[in-house]
């Protein structure tokens, strides 16, 4: 049975179910079902233009599908359609989602950066100075830069503070459209590490990408290929 979520208890799992999405009167995936377990970590692969991303923004409430439901399934076990909500519900949900691209204001600071991140949840000012310190502690090189404008930064630190940003309030769900893009190969390494700290705390953890060897490497629990979750498209 589907209730109105009543509860403060985070979503952990997600459903898509029998979901048509796309942009206007495009459908770009149709008929999509599956299921991300709680702590759950899956890949979803796919090469350039099949819909990593279309799929992903849809799981993170950016882009709504046209026909089916997303639902989440909280630790408690309630069910919750969160098919008509937005990504900041989603957020306040426990599901956070770094989008493909960074998308980080250049000219704040990583300090307001992730400040602004804690405030946007009214998160208590004490709370938020602890997490933020933490976030200094796991990311040294972006300690030293504070004070930096976010635009001036590297692509693997711009990427680190968009993570450490997504992972303000510890939300339970973590979508991640493709993070290693762009970044040399110790940066890579560095992100697959954190993901594998993240997937030990029992984050649900989802990442695009278009390589299956970089996916591998997180030893997801599945892959998932978005040509083989969309039905004919035309059909
Ligand atoms: N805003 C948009 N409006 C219309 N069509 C779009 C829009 N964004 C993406 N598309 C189209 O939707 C399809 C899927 O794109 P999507 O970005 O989801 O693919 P992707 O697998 O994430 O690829 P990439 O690796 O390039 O990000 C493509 O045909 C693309 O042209």
């Amino acid at each position: 049975m589907l209730r109105r979520r009543s509860t403060n208890t985070p979503v952990r799992a997600l459903a898509i179910e029998d979901a048509d999405i796309g942009y206007g009167q495009m459908t770009v995936l149709r008929g999509v079902g599956f299921t991300i377990g709680a702590g759950e970590c899956v890949g979803v692969l796919g090469p350039n233009g099949v819909g990593k991303t279309t799929l992903l923004s849809c799981l993170a409430g950016v882009r709504g599908p046209g026909r089916g439901s997303v639902i989440g399934l909280t630790g408690d076990g309630e069910r919750v359609d969160l098919t008509r909500t937005g990504p900041e519900a989603r957020r306040f949900a426990g599901i956070s989602f770094v989008p493909e691209g960074r998308r980080i204001f250049p000219r704040l600071t990583v300090a307001e950066t992730l400040r602004f991140a804690h405030e946007a949840l009214h998160r208590p000012r004490a709370a938020a100075d602890e997490a933020i310190e933490e976030v200094y502690t796991r990311f040294p090189g972006l300690a030293g830069r504070r004070h930096v404008a976010a635009g001036m930064l590297s692509g693997g630190e711009q990427q680190m503070l968009s993570l450490a940003r997504a992972m303000a309030g510890g939300p339970s769900v973590l979508l991640v459209d493709e993070p290693f893009m762009g970044l040399a190969p110790k940066v890579v390494d560095e992100l697959i590490e954190y993901f594998r700290e993240l997937r030990a705390t029992g984050v649900t953890l989802v990442v695009a990408d278009e390589s299956a060897t970089t996916i591998d490497q997180l030893t997801p629990e599945r892959t998932l290929d978005v040509r083989d979750l969309s039905a004919p498209v035309g059909a």
